[in-house]
């Protein structure tokens, strides 16, 4: 990690599935950062009707609840569908990274580290989600918990994420608590590497 005074800072922010990294995104852009998800990229691409044409030859259907039944229960094809999509997803996040004006860029990976995508930042965050609300979580977003097993599976565990992070962020307290965690984090990551 290099401490010296820069003209743009890229932090990647990651953390298990739920544990609110959209939450933390939405309060960095809050606080002047530019934020890029990874999650919203994948779902621009599924958009464009090449990326459509090839995952329905390789799936039966473009649906993201159908893709992920196939790919979260069969490696070979997560991984498949992984070394498609990730190369797109960084070019367009790269090219957003280039273009935005602000000093701090968020960039929300959930796979951050297992892309090797922690080298192309100067930061890293794990954020750590609630396990006593997880439950309340996963049904709000229509996820069964056979199928979160299934999702995390695919990820590094938590500890690991925990261990390779710059900076670890508990999000285990309120919405407002983690808002202002984040804002003095905004704070001291200004200060410390002196941002224009
Ligand atoms: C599997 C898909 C269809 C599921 O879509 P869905 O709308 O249900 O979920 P969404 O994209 O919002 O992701 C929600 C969460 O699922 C988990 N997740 C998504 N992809 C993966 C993956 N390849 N491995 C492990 N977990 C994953 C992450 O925690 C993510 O935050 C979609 O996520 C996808 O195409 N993933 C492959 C691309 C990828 O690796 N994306 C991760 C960011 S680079
Ligand atoms: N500190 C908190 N207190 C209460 N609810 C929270 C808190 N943080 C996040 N949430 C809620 O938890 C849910 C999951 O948060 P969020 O969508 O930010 O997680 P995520 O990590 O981005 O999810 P995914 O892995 O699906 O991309 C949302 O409904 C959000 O409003």
């Amino acid at each position: 990690m290099n401490l010296r005074a820069k003209d743009k800072l890229v932090v990647g922010l990651t953390g298990s599935i739920l544990s609110g990294k959209s939450t933390a995104l939405s309060y960095f852009a809050r606080n002047g950062a530019g934020v890029i998800s990874a999650d919203e990229l994948v779902r621009q691409l599924y958009q464009a009707p090449a990326v459509q044409k090839q995952i329905v030859r390789w799936f039966g259907s473009c649906k993201p609840a159908e893709v992920a039944r196939c790919v979260f229960a069969d490696e070979s094809a997560r991984r498949k569908l992984e070394k498609y999509l990730h190369p797109k997803v960084w070019a367009l996040a790269a090219k957003q990274i280039k273009q935005a004006p602000q000093p701090i860029i968020v960039f929300e990976v959930p796979l951050l580290f297992e892309a090797g995508w922690n080298r192309k930042t100067d930061l890293t965050i794990t954020l750590l989600g609630d396990e006593r609300t997880l439950p309340a979580r996963l049904k709000a977003r229509g996820l069964t918990l056979a199928e979160y097993k299934r999702r995390v599976a695919g990820q590094l565990p938590e500890s690991e994420k925990v261990r390779r992070a710059d900076i670890v962020l508990a999000n285990r307290g309120s919405k407002t608590d983690l808002g202002l965690k984040i804002k003095r984090l905004c704070q001291a990551l200004n200060t410390i590497y002196a941002l224009k």
